[in-house]
């Protein structure tokens, strides 16, 4: 039973296993504690302003938020860390993973054409899963104290207890040949064959790790296209790219079953709309195919809290739930499942607790794939504009113009700009360059100033960077690009 705290933060972080107590109050815990810092938690019967539950990027932001803004916070975690999802079995350790078989990927690719040579290169796992843990490790900081149980009571609740792999009918997973995120992230050695249910982000970023170290990949997907939510245009070239890393495709299929009495696993497939059935072979298969709202063991019907159909707990505006005093955010809500968007939840939450105004548009929530090249977006898709009747004009750029791309010789990819017609309003921006996910927040701010594609081109940007692609493709939307 453990305590943390982030003590220079002056929030309260308790860290500890937690099922419901079996108190009919759900949000009544035990714990083992108790060591308080900076006057910010409380004891025994002393009530906090907000209790937090959940310590991911949703539930510990908004405890720092709000100790920030003068409440008595306390944030429960039941794991030992803080973080989360994202950084514990998510966003860290699968970047790490991305960053490090890039790394190989380049060396055996790329790197004899930049004129840098060297007799072999080789792959040693333990080390890169090392490297991926100390990332892990280094960013999750955990004082851990002993002690007596105690009840937290609060004002105000904040649910903030994320998401879990949805499992599909008949595959368990087993996080050995089965396996969810976490268990791909820790994998002892590389599959021969790497079986990917679901095209998203997981499905691709995770298949792009293990192509890159040596894998045959395929994925299935149920749906037509793989990222059903991307802009059409982009997701075709991305497709194309992935496809040209020898990463399989079967769309419009879906997994029936699975054997795993053999070695490996025996998938049998049909096609989404029926019909016959095939099957497929595979040393380990990834279950990707969306995440699912974790609400287990916090008794959410004994005080009536509502959920949705999938799970997920509806909020309004204020991130209120439908019992007084009990909000949530992240994951656990309706909205995409990101960790930057369980983030601005927690601080505009707690802003309204504190009396304040808060403010998410989840329009306005950029969605990057971290492949190589990377996929960033944000804003509408055509599609989706399309379908709105609105009128409206495309601007785009190829990276193979952008000297930046060029000089580099990583020039595969492209900026596309959609603003309406009328008023050269940014609807949407859509990137797919090698650092797409950094040069994705200057349309998030263009869309959240409500910039015009000309606001855009007529600002200086330096040269040479790939930044100018955006430019270029901002210059196409109104006008015309220099470069092309
Ligand atoms: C492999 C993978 C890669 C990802 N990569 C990215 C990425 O690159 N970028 C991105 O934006 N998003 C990414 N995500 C999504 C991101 O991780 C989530 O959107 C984000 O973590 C959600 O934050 P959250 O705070 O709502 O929930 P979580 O991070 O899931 O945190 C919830 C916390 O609540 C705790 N908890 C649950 N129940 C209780 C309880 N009863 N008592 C106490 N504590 C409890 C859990 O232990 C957990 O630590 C990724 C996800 C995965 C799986
Ligand atoms: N880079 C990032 O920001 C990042 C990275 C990883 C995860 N995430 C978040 O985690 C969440 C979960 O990721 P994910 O990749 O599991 O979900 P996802 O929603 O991104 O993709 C799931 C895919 O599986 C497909 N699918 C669903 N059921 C299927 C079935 N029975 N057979 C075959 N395909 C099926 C869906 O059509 C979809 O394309 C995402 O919503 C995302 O928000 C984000």
């Amino acid at each position: 039973m453990a305590m943390a705290s982030i003590a220079r933060r002056k929030a309260f972080f308790l860290t500890r296993n937690l099922s419901n107590s079996s108190s009919a109050d759900a949000f009544k815990f035990s714990y083992s504690l108790t060591k308080f810092s900076r006057g910010f938690a409380t004891s025994g019967s002393e009530e906090n302003d907000v209790v937090i539950i959940g310590g991911g990027p949703g539930g510990y932001v908004a405890a720092i938020k709000a100790a920030q803004l003068g409440l008595k916070t306390t944030c429960i975690e039941k794991r030992g860390t803080l973080g989360g999802t994202c950084l514990n079995v998510g966003c860290i350790p699968s970047k790490a993973l991305l960053h490090s078989s890039h790394m190989f990927h380049e060396a055996q690719h790329s790197f004899a054409s930049h004129g840098v040579k060297f007799s072999s290169v080789e792959v040693d796992l333990p080390a890169m899963m090392a490297q991926k843990d100390k990332a892990v490790s280094t960013l999750t900081r955990v004082d851990t104290v002993d002690g007596a149980n105690t009840v937290v009571k609060g004002k105000n609740i904040i649910i903030a207890t994320g998401s879990d792999v949805k499992s599909l009918p008949g595959i368990t997973i087993d996080e050995e040949k089965i396996v969810s995120s976490t268990g791909a992230l820790a994998l002892k050695k590389i599959p021969k064959k790497l079986v990917v249910i679901g095209a998203g982000y997981i499905g691709l970023e995770m298949g792009s790790v293990w192509r890159r170290l040596g894998s045959e990949v395929t994925v299935v997907e149920f749906a037509p296209d793989i990222v059903p939510s991307m802009d059409g245009e982009v997701r075709k070239q991305f497709q194309r790219m992935l496809e040209k890393q020898k990463m399989k495709f079967m769309l419009k299929t879906k997994v029936v079953g699975v054997d795993t009495s053999g070695d490996g696993v025996k998938l049998t497939l049909e096609p989404a709309s029926g019909g016959d059935q095939t099957t497929l072979e595979a040393d380990v298969v990834l279950v990707s195919a969306g995440r699912t709202p974790f609400t287990a063991g916090l008794g959410l019907d004994k005080i009536g809290v509502e959920t949705d159909k999938v799970g997920r707990i509806p909020v309004n505006e204020r991130f209120a739930t439908n019992v007084s005093g009990v909000f949530a955010i992240g994951d656990v809500i309706p909205g995409p499942m990101l960790a930057h968007k369980a983030e601005e939840d927690g601080v505009a939450c707690v802003e309204f607790i504190a009396g304040k105004h808060g403010h998410v548009d989840y329009d306005k929530v950029p969605g990057v794939v971290y492949t190589h090249p990377e996929v960033a977006s944000v804003g509408k898709t055509e599609e989706q504009v399309k379908a709105l009747g609105v009128e409206y004009r495309v601007g785009k750029f190829p990276l193979l113009a952008n000297s930046r791309a060029k000089a580099i010789d990583d020039a595969e990819g492209l900026v596309k700009i959609i603003a309406e017609k009328e008023t050269d309003k940014i609807l949407g921006v859509h990137i797919m360059a090698p650092n797409a996910g950094e040069l994705i927040h200057e349309a998030a701010l263009a869309l959240t100033y409500d910039a015009s594609s000309e606001d855009i081109a007529r600002v200086c940007h330096a040269h040479p960077t790939m930044s100018e692609a955006l430019k270029e493709a901002a210059m196409a939307t109104h006008d015309k690009p220099i470069h092309i």
